[in-house]
């Protein structure tokens, strides 16, 4: 078995050009990671996800465990086989999922016990069950179990939910290794968390960098807080991380914040807003943000960007995907989401591809003209 493996392959400035070995396949970053929470991205094909180029797709063991469970997705192969997609999968630990969509939860030291959203029955999630379900789903980069507490909150609130997720870093990562994980090639995530209190993030981070994790993600962001906090978090965070091991920025972002990240040095990203947004009629081109909902696009003959190398861009009018969303028609969903998918992707290469030739400080004040004022 390849054992698990990030590369440093070229720096500019604090953003860091990699590459990461998984026994799924190679993964290019910076990256835009989609999320594929029950199985699925939704409303695409896995072979069109794979031709944007993206490399990694998001599961969730929150959704899983409920359904299908994480012990039939094993019988079944495991969640490369189920949903065939062959390259890296990336799986959520269920914390911060639980704490938003079950129903009657209650956070102990050991775990959190919770009821299902979808029929009431009981659950219970710890940070060895999560590392458990992880591992049944065959999951090649997996999360701690940890709590993300919401902002705003109070320092001893934050402090506590920092100094839990350091306890439960050390059991997920004692379950992992009893499991066998590093021999089996896949990657434990610790998970910083603090909130916007810099002097806890500091210590979190100083304190899961002293754990043999194969690489680390920031949590506790990308919950509404400005952006001017998220960075303010990464200037302090990211220097007491290892340079050496691969950092992945949870849940975000629009593509300012991505230029922003990668230019302190965060190597991973996901979001839910390309698919989201392209189920709700909006999509992401190189011009900017275009809503399809809109009436000024029912009788326009051009496409949303002629010059795309993806289909959904380049062959279908601005009139159609109008019709199309304003019918409620799944193609519209299926087209809008392949769209901004690949824009997305589009971004990620244009970064590294910055990256390598020393220029990405220019490609980032081009996308702060772009995007900034949009945001
Ligand atoms: N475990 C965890 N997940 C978070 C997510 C979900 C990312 C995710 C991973 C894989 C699949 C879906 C979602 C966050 N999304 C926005 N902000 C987030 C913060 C956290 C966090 O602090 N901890």
């Amino acid at each position: 078995m390849t054992p698990f493996a990030f590369q440093l392959l070229a720096r500019d400035g604090a953003a860091r050009r990699g590459r990461l070995f998984t026994a799924h396949g190679t993964v290019e970053t910076p990256a835009f990671m989609p999320v594929g929470t029950q199985g699925t991205v939704k409303a695409m094909f896995p072979e069109d996800v794979a031709q944007t180029g993206a490399e990694v797709v998001l599961g969730n063991v929150y959704h899983l465990m409920l359904r299908p469970t994480a012990e039939r997705v094993a019988r079944l192969g495991g969640l490369h086989v189920f949903m065939r997609w062959p390259k890296t999968i990336l799986t959520d630990s269920g914390g911060f999922q639980v704490m938003s969509l079950a129903a009657l939860r209650s956070l102990t030291e050991e775990g959190v016990a919770f009821r299902s959203h979808l029929d009431g029955s009981r659950h219970m999630l710890t940070p060895e069950r999560s590392v458990e379900i992880q591992g049944l789903l065959g999951s090649d980069i997996q999360m701690q179990f940890d709590e993300c507490v919401r902002l705003p909150a109070s320092r001893e609130e934050i402090e506590r939910g920092m100094r839990l997720s350091l306890r439960w870093a050390e059991r997920s990562r004692r379950r992992f290794e009893e499991l066998g994980g590093p021999a089996k090639g896949q990657a434990l995530h610790g998970i910083v968390q603090g909130g916007d209190d810099i002097r806890l993030r500091i210590e979190s981070a100083a304190e899961l960098a002293r754990m043999p994790f194969e690489g680390y993600s920031i949590g506790g962001l990308a919950v509404g807080e400005p952006q001017a906090v998220m960075l303010a978090v990464l200037d302090e965070t990211l220097p007491v991380l290892p340079q050496e091991k691969q950092r992945y920025l949870m849940g975000v972002g629009t593509p300012h914040d991505i230029v922003e990240s990668v230019a302190r040095g965060i190597d991973m990203f996901d979001c839910v807003m390309p698919t989201r947004a392209g189920r709700h009629g909006l999509a992401y081109t190189r011009f900017g943000k275009i809503n399809l909902k809109n009436a000024k696009h029912a009788d326009d003959p051009a496409p949303l960007d002629p010059e795309s190398d993806c289909p959904a861009a380049r062959d279908y009018s601005r009139a159609y995907l109008h019709h199309l969303i304003k019918t409620g028609e799944a193609l519209g969903a299926m087209l809008l989401t392949w769209n901004n998918i690949s824009y997305y992707q589009r971004l990620m290469r244009d970064i590294r591809a910055a990256i390598d030739a020393g220029t990405f400080e220019a490609l980032r004040a081009e996308m702060d003209a772009l995007w900034a004022k949009a945001a």
